[in-house]
Order: structure tokens, then C-alpha cells, then sequence
């Protein structure tokens, strides 16, 4: 995906719905989308020079979107307290046989602030091939 900060703390981010990721004949997966909510949101997120993981996400599905079409998402932060950065989006079909300005699908998106250390006990999967034998807390894996 391609992003724009705009005016205020939002996010403009285009993603075209490819064949490869149909769900329903014709349409677009509701995971590809879901998808590319969250990383819209945490896309918004970043603007506030914070990184952040994903808390709780919250997909309302309210049209198909066929297959081709190319989508705009538009994401936002809509308060914050403590470490919760709380967060909204929707997409529209902006290109394509469906295009229109209604609302085709919307999010909401609990992000919270995390310290770089947060990835430390991962570092041995980057890549996804683990090359020890990290300890998360009290268990080993
Ligand atoms: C990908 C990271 C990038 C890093 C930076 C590199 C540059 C990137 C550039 C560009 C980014 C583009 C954007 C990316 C977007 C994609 C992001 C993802 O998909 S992230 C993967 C999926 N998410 C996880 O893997 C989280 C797994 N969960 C956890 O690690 C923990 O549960 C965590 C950190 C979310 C919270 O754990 P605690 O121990 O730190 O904090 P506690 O004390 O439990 O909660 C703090 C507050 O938040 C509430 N809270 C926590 N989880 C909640 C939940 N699920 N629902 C509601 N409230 C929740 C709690 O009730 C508490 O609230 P009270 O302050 O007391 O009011």
C-alpha cells in the first residue's frame, strides 16, 4: 500500500483488490481487508512518532467489493489516554465498475504504545526461522 499524511493527524492509504485476494467469488477476502484497516490505523499511529501493536480491531463488512476495484482508506486517531491510542477508518471504492463515495466497509482500532524492548524475546523468529531457545516469562519453548 501507498500512504498520504493529510491535514491532522489522518491517513490516506490505496490498496487495488487484486484477483490474488478473492474470498467470495468475485470479491475481495474480508481478511485482506481487515488487513489493510490495521495497517492504515497503525499507519495513523506512526504520526505520532510512537511505535505501536495492535490491541483490538473492529470490521464492520457492509458491502461487497468486487475484485478489481481500486480502494481508499482513510484512517484516523480519535483520542488517546495512557498507552491506548484509539482509532477509526473507512473505505470507499474509488476506481473501478462499483466506484462511488459510499462507505463500503468500516473499522474501528484499539493500538497501543510499546517500547522497542516489546520485540526483543522475538528477535530469534525474524525471518520465522527460530535459531534458539527464547524464554517468553517463565516457559520455554
Ligand atoms: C508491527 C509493529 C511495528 C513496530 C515498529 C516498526 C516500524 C513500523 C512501520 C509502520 C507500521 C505500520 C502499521 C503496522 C500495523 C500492524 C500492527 C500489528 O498488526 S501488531 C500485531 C498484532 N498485535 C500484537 O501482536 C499484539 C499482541 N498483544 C500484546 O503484545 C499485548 O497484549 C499488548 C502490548 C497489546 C498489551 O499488553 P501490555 O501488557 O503491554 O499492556 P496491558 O497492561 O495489558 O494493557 C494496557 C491497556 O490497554 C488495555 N488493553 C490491552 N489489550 C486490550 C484489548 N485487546 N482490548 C481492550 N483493551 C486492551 C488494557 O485494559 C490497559 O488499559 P488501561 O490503561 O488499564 O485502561
Amino acid at each position: 500500500m501507498h500512504f498520504t499524511a493529510t491535514e491532522g493527524i489522518e491517513v490516506v492509504g490505496r490498496l487495488t483488490a487484486e484477483s490474488r485476494y478473492q474470498g467470495g467469488p468475485g470479491v475481495i477476502h474480508g481478511g485482506i481487508l481487515t488487513t489493510a484497516f490495521d495497517e492504515t490505523q497503525g499507519m495513523a499511529c506512526m504520526l505520532l512518532g510512537t511505535a505501536v501493536v495492535t490491541g483490538h480491531l473492529q470490521i464492520d463488512f457492509a458491502r461487497p467489493i468486487p475484485l478489481g476495484s481500486v480502494l481508499e482508506f482513510r484512517a484516523r486517531i480519535d483520542g488517546m489516554i495512557r498507552r491506548k491510542v484509539y482509532t477509526s477508518s473507512e473505505v470507499r471504492i474509488v476506481e473501478g465498475a462499483a466506484a462511488s463515495d459510499e462507505i463500503v466497509a468500516t473499522s474501528r482500532g484499539l493500538f497501543l504504545k510499546i517500547k522497542p524492548e516489546h520485540f526483543t524475546p522475538m528477535q530469534e523468529f525474524v525471518d520465522g526461522q527460530p535459531t534458539g531457545l527464547p524464554t517468553f516469562g517463565d516457559s520455554t519453548l
